[in-house]
């Protein structure tokens, strides 16, 4: 599975938030970082096929996501910062089992997919728990199960592990290793990108830097932590 970006603009309520983006994403992890308001939501969206750009193409396996969203819920894979915002059924098994219906898989089928991913990561007995009853890491674990039930090829992560606790977060990142679908994760925080492949680093809605970590992750800190040296929030707005 490829993603490919060709010239991506996009403007959101007559402001134009990001320019000209350009990549071939073929590597199996690929992190997009930036500052506040660089344009990573954005980005992370139009990978998704939930926007589309105003000008330019976004396209996995060749497919338009945004023109084409029976393709994009083949292929493509959401997780957001806030599992809260993507849960919506009263068991676990339900929401497991939602996806695969909405892929046409008949009821009878779609339980069992759903039944068959929790044994995967040995979670068999949640099946009937409700799923207001989980702690933020057992949802955020819950959407990564219901999103790879589905078998997405690529899975786009948007924050995936803000407000979780360290230990839970490091479990989270070890399910995410043993997973073959491509990751496109973002991030503010480079600790998250161990053992990625590449990095996209955006500022002001324009690709700055785009390569293995070892080459964009120390210039992105040292800058983060030049710019985190200057009192320059007061220029933030507009
Ligand atoms: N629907 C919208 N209408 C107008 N402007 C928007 C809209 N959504 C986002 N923006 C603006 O676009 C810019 C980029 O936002 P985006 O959420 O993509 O950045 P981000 O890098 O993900 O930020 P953060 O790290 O704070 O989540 C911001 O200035 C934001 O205010």
């Amino acid at each position: 599975m490829s993603v490919e970006l060709r010239a991506v603009g996009v403007s959101l309520s007559g402001r134009r938030i990001l320019h000209g983006i350009s990549a071939q994403l073929s590597e199996p992890r690929v992190g997009i970082v930036g500052r506040n308001g660089s344009g990573k939501t954005t980005l992370a969206r139009v990978v998704a096929g939930l926007i589309e750009p105003n000008d330019g193409e976004a396209r996995i396996g060749g497919l338009d996501m945004a023109r084409d969203r029976r393709a994009a819920l083949a292929a493509v894979g959401i997780i957001f910062q806030n599992p809260d915002h993507q849960i919506i059924f009263p068991t676990v098994l339900e929401e497991v089992a939602f996806g695969l219906t909405q892929q046409g898989h008949p009821p009878r089928e779609a339980d069992a997919g759903a039944q068959a991913i929790l044994q995967r990561f040995g979670k068999a007995h949640w099946a009937g728990a409700a799923t207001h009853s989980l702690s933020q890491g057992q949802k955020q674990l819950l959407c990564l199960m219901s999103v790879l039930a589905m078998r997405p090829g690529v899975i786009v992560m948007d924050e995936p592990f803000s407000g979780l606790d360290i230990p839970t977060r490091m479990q989270l990142m070890r399910y995410l290793d043993g997973i073959d679908a491509q990751v496109v994760m973002v991030t503010h925080d480079p600790a998250q990108l161990r053992g990625f492949d590449r990095i996209l680093w955006l500022e002001q809605g324009q690709l700055v830097a785009d390569g293995p970590p070892a080459d964009v992750l120390p210039h992105f800190e040292a800058r983060m932590l030049e710019w985190g040296g200057m009192d320059d929030l007061a220029h933030l707005s507009g």
